[in-house]
């Protein structure tokens, strides 16, 4: 049975094409600010054409139908058509246009160059001099070599200067003799590292004349490029299926007393010389600068991912009819539910600030890799190490609620892999863990807004970087009508009172006879709470600023109510500091609940709208409920229909057990 047929399928689904009529601004304007320019919007367009022109790029079997081994072939095969045409379809060495094919064509669920991109290169770019960049950054950026970055061991991924892996320098050879000393040694989850890659970023603490000098990056050739073999004193393999992004191949790596040459330490910032004397970095954590290059993307991939959640979510929304409100001829749309709204429209107002946070901190990464490799100058680093590891940790926190929010706006089927929502949501949340830890990384954010307060308590306000100024303002009264500036002030008292707050309690601690570090411990939950009100801040400034700027007055318009819609629902999530400090009224409680409510109704004519400007391809989606053309039923039956398991009538489990059982049932 099909009901596929072409009457009721050609076209979009009526109750969507009535959504986009309805909009009050041009999506493709909108795309332009949501991906920084007009440049870039119009070349990801012209991209998503010239994708949907190679019939080997169109979608093959569902992924929720394959096994691991299959989505990694698929995924391979993907990468190999790419190759043919990397040249005709995007400009060569462009990041940003590499990510959003690959994104498109392969997806989230990982590939064999997900960390060559996004780790192995950049590492090589921030920290191998001239000549390293000369040997091997041009084999990487022709992929002649597979790159990842391993990192992590199986006994510590959070504290790097615990990492067993050795690399001793042996003046005799000038080499490094790479030792994996115990089984916590092993590395442990460096992304296509199992199968996939032969060569690999290997951090290993470094060791001359028995003195350790912490990790460093070393490049290693894992496996031989002739036959893919590991090289002797190499073990490496496969670390078993995950929760999600099972298209990648993480991995295990141990070494045997392996040896590289002296000039595969990466020494653009530091040295060792033939006799073993070293040369220090100009900061002593610049070798931690791919970890900040990928925090600094992370709020744009994420808002990413949960936009593809919300596109499916929303457009579900308003294609799905249940119940009545007051016309009881025709079920209503979901999406015209308030808790519908409430439930979905903060979310899209989040994916809309975290990606102009993105856009902010993937130029200051950039600007700052300048500043290092032409200047020697590591005056940014310390901000962008606190920035960012506070924002991947809410930014991460916060997308892993939205899209589960996605998922259950969508009823029974946003449980079915059909949505593709569980898969966006696992891949999503291992973002919560990689890169860092989130609690580690809230109290990384933490030292430095400790360090801040101490500053201002000191006297020193001047000090103080211009993201910190705000810990010098007084309490004032604040009236909420006069805008968005309003919501600003009320939210700097607060995360100003809680980092106070959280930087006394340490201090108490301390002055009672707790050492920093158990004081710290003490204090840590405080401290956690004090950098997401910070980060918190720093988005929702973000975002005042982003909207500001845009020139275009119906795309402002829109933006300016989901603004609206984001200060009045932030404020509202923090309201318990702000009523316990005094800081807000009852009154002025009631007053941004109602704004907010009345921020849902103006949002509502624009929701698809504000989806649609993400510009996702179906293909891209791989979502039955999230079509742009929105014909879902039909699509879900054909769905069902090709799963593996209705292709014969009768299951062997029914011949094998059921049936017998049945049968024996009887007697
Ligand atoms: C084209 C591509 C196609 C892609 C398609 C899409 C496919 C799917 C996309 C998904 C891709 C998936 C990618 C997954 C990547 C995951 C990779 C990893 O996890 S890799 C593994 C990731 N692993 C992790 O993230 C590990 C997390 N752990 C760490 O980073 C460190 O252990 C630490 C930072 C927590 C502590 O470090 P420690 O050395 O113990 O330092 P202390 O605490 O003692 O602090 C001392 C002082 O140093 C300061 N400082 C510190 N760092 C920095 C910095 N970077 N800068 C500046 N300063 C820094 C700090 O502020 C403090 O200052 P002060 O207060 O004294 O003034
Ligand atoms: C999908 C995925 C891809 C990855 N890719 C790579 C890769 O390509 N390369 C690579 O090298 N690694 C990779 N990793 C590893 C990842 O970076 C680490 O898992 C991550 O840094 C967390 O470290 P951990 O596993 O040691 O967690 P743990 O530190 O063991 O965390 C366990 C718990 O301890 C808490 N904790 C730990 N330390 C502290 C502290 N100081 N204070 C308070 N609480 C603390 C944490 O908050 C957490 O609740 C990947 C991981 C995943 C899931």
């Amino acid at each position: 049975m099909s009901f596929l047929n072409k009457e009721i399928c050609d076209g979009d689904n009526p109750d969507l094409t009535e959504e986009r009529r309805t909009a009050t601004f041009d999506t493709d304007r909108m795309a332009q600010v949501i991906y920084g320019s007009e440049k870039f919007a119009a070349r990801r367009r012209q991209i998503t054409k010239s994708i949907s022109r190679i019939p080997a790029l169109q979608d093959t079997k569902p992924l929720a139908f394959m096994t691991r081994e299959e989505k990694i072939t698929e995924a391979c095969r993907e990468l190999d058509v790419l190759s043919d045409h990397w040249e005709q379809l995007i400009y060569v060495n462009d990041e940003e246009e590499a990510l959003h094919l690959h994104r498109e064509v392969i997806g989230m669920e990982g590939h064999p160059f997900a960390l060559h991109e996004t780790m192995f290169i950049p590492t090589l770019v921030s920290q191998a001099s001239d000549e390293q960049q000369e040997k091997w950054l041009g084999r990487a950026r022709k992929r002649e070599i597979i790159g990842c970055y391993a990192q992590t061991e199986l006994g510590h991924g959070s504290n790097l200067r615990k990492l067993e892996t050795t690399a001793t320098y042996s003046p005799s050879t000038q080499e490094f003799i790479l030792h994996t000393p115990t089984i916590t040694a092993l590395k442990w989850w460096p992304g296509a590292l199992g199968k996939s890659s032969n060569y690999a970023i290997v951090m290993a603490d470094l060791v001359i004349k028995n003195k350790s000098y912490g990790p460093h990056p070393f490049i290693v050739q894992l496996r031989d490029e002739k036959t893919h073999q590991p090289l002797p004193g190499i073990t490496v393999g496969d670390i078993g299926p995950k929760m999600a992004f099972n298209g990648a191949d993480n991995g295990f790596l141990g070494f045997d007393h392996f040896r590289i040459p002296r000039g595969n330490l990466l020494m653009r910032h530091n040295r060792v010389e033939p006799d073993g004397s070293y040369l220090k970095p100009p900061h002593a954590k610049i070798g931690y600068s791919s970890m900040v290059k990928v925090r600094s993307r992370m709020a744009m991939d994420q808002g990413l991912f949960m936009a593809q959640a919300l596109v499916i979510a929303v457009r579900y929304s308003a294609v799905r009819r249940q119940g009545f409100l007051e016309d009881k001829s025709q079920e209503v749309k979901v999406l015209d539910y308030q808790t519908q709204q409430h439930r979905l429209f903060p979310s899209i107002a989040r994916v809309y600030a975290f990606i102009f946070c993105g856009l902010e901190t993937i130029q200051l990464y950039e600007k700052l890799i300048l500043d290092v490799n032409k200047n020697g100058d590591t005056s940014g680093m310390a901000d962008l190490h606190s920035l960012t590891s506070g924002l991947k940790s809410v930014v991460t926190h916060f997308t892993g609620q939205g899209i589960e929010q996605a998922r259950m706006a969508c009823g029974g089927h946003g449980y079915s892999m059909a949505s593709y929502i569980s898969e966006i949501y696992g891949v999503a949340v291992a973002g919560c863990t990689y890169e860092g830890e989130n609690m580690v990384m809230l109290l990384q954010c933490a030292r430095a807004l400790v360090k801040a307060v101490e500053l201002v308590e000191e006297g020193h306000p001047e000090k103080l970087s211009p993201m910190m100024a705000y810990l010098t303002k007084p309490s004032v009264t604040v009236d909420l009508t006069v805008g968005p500036e309003a919501y600003v002030k009320i939210f700097q008292l607060i995360a100003k009172k809680q980092a106070f707050k959280a930087t006394e309690q340490l201090h108490k601690f301390m002055v009672a006879g707790d050492s920093r570090d158990v004081a710290w411990n003490k204090s840590a939950v405080e401290l956690t709470k004090a950098s997401r009100l910070h980060t918190r801040l720093y988005i929702l400034k973000t975002f005042i600023r982003r909207v500001e700027s845009i020139t275009d007055i119906s795309v402002k318009a829109a933006l300016t109510d989901l603004l609206n819609l984001h200060l009045n629902y932030e404020l509202l999530d923090v309201a318990s500091y702000a009523l316990a400090d005094g800081i807000m009224s009852s009154t002025q409680m009631d007053f941004i609940k109602n704004q907010l409510y009345s921020s849902l109704e103006k949002i509502r004519p624009n929701a698809v709208s504000l989806m649609d400007s993400f510009q996702f391809s179906d293909l891209q989606l791989r979502s039955v409920l999230g079509r742009r053309d929105g014909h879902v039923y039909q699509n879900l039956f054909e769905w069902a229909k090709s799963s593996p398991l209705n292709q014969s009538e009768v299951l062997p489990s029914v011949t094998q057990y059921l049936k017998p059982m049945m049968e024996k049932s009887k007697l």
